[in-house]
């Protein structure tokens, strides 16, 4: 009886130990974690996300999550009877529109997020970038074909303050951030990309690593004709990348590139679609997605 209890827990210590010096290398470090909307519509895919996050809490991290919401603000605009177009990745947010964005970013989507995690225990505290100046923001303009389009309220980041999210932090809570920002122009907010939002956020806390979960498997070589996941490049090489890529992979991939020039060591993005995606990033040496890194951390091995 006890040697098979000791086979079948056997192979469980062993994964446990097989993530020892990742746990090891990353106690103590912050990681953001970005939950995107698409990956995010699926009730046990959020539940298994949760999970994770607290496991990474539990293991000694300090993650903090900035998330999306793209489809559930789509959603509820239809329910609107509103319409919404989207120009170089991002909305054209009218203050009507931005009424919307807020209330379901902060509203609906932060608060489930926020009761995903606290089933394990007190830990999540839900915020927006407009909360204790954590983010502050000017008009953004868009360049369309190098016409320069007016997005409305969207915004760009000029300032973040970290003092909020780490005294949160510090006490042993997880941060749940939307993304929407103070405006230093006038008295309302902006509505800012999530994928953005999150790099910044890991660059101002000196995070270890920003973990980009999406709707695909990773940044592919040749997307749309081959779905070969590049699994690793340097700065450079993504610097070089980054005109010929598309849609919602480019703040995604400017974000990462903004994320390892100002000091995070390595931004991944790794698909959300897979459940505990996160835990299998930490379980594998190379990781299941793409990851950047410094130009000084070299080429692919
Ligand atoms: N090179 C590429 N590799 C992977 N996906 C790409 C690429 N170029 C564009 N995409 C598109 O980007 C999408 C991910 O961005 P987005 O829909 O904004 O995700 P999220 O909701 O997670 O923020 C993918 O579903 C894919 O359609
Ligand atoms: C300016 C802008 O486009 N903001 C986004 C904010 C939410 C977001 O980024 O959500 P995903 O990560 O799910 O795409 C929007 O309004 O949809």
């Amino acid at each position: 009886m006890t040697t098979a209890r000791k086979h079948t827990a056997l192979p469980k210590a062993r994964i446990l130990i097989e993530a020892l010096p990742w746990l090891t290398r990353h106690h103590g470090k912050t990681v953001v974690i970005k939950f995107g909307g698409n990956a995010m519509v699926d009730e046990e895919l959020k539940a298994a996300f949760a999970q994770d996050v607290v496991f990474l809490r539990h293991a000694g991290l300090r993650p903090v999550v900035v998330h999306g919401g793209g489809p559930q603000i789509n959603a509820q605009l239809e329910r609107l009877g509103l319409t919404s177009e989207f120009r170089a990745g991002l909305r054209v947010t009218t203050p009507e529109t931005m009424d919307v964005v807020r209330m379901v970013l902060a509203g609906q989507v932060q608060r489930e997020l926020v009761g995903l995690l606290n089933r394990h225990g007190p830990f999540a505290v839900g915020m927006t970038g407009e909360d204790a100046h954590l983010m502050a923001a000017t008009k953004r303009y868009a360049d369309v074909d190098g016409e320069r389009v007016d997005l409305g309220r969207v915004g760009d980041i000029t300032g973040i303050e970290t003092g909020a999210v780490q005294a949160l932090l510090d006490d042993g809570r997880i941060p749940v951030i939307s993304s929407i920002a103070r405006s230093v122009d006038d008295d309302h907010v902006y509505n800012i990309n999530a994928d953005t939002a999150a790099a910044a956020l890991a660059a101002a806390l000196g995070a270890e690593t920003l973990m980009v979960l999406t709707d695909v498997e990773g940044l592919y070589a040749d997307w749309p004709a081959s779905d070969e996941v590049i699994s690793r490049l340097t700065e450079s090489q993504l610097e070089k990348l980054l005109p010929e890529l598309a849609s919602g992979m480019v703040p995604k991939m400017e974000g990462c590139l903004y994320a390892v020039r100002n000091g995070v060591r390595t931004a991944r993005v790794i698909d959300g679609r897979v459940q505990h995606s996160i835990l299998l990033e930490i379980f594998t040496d190379e990781g299941i997605g793409t990851m950047v890194v410094p130009d000084e951390l070299g080429e692919p091995t």
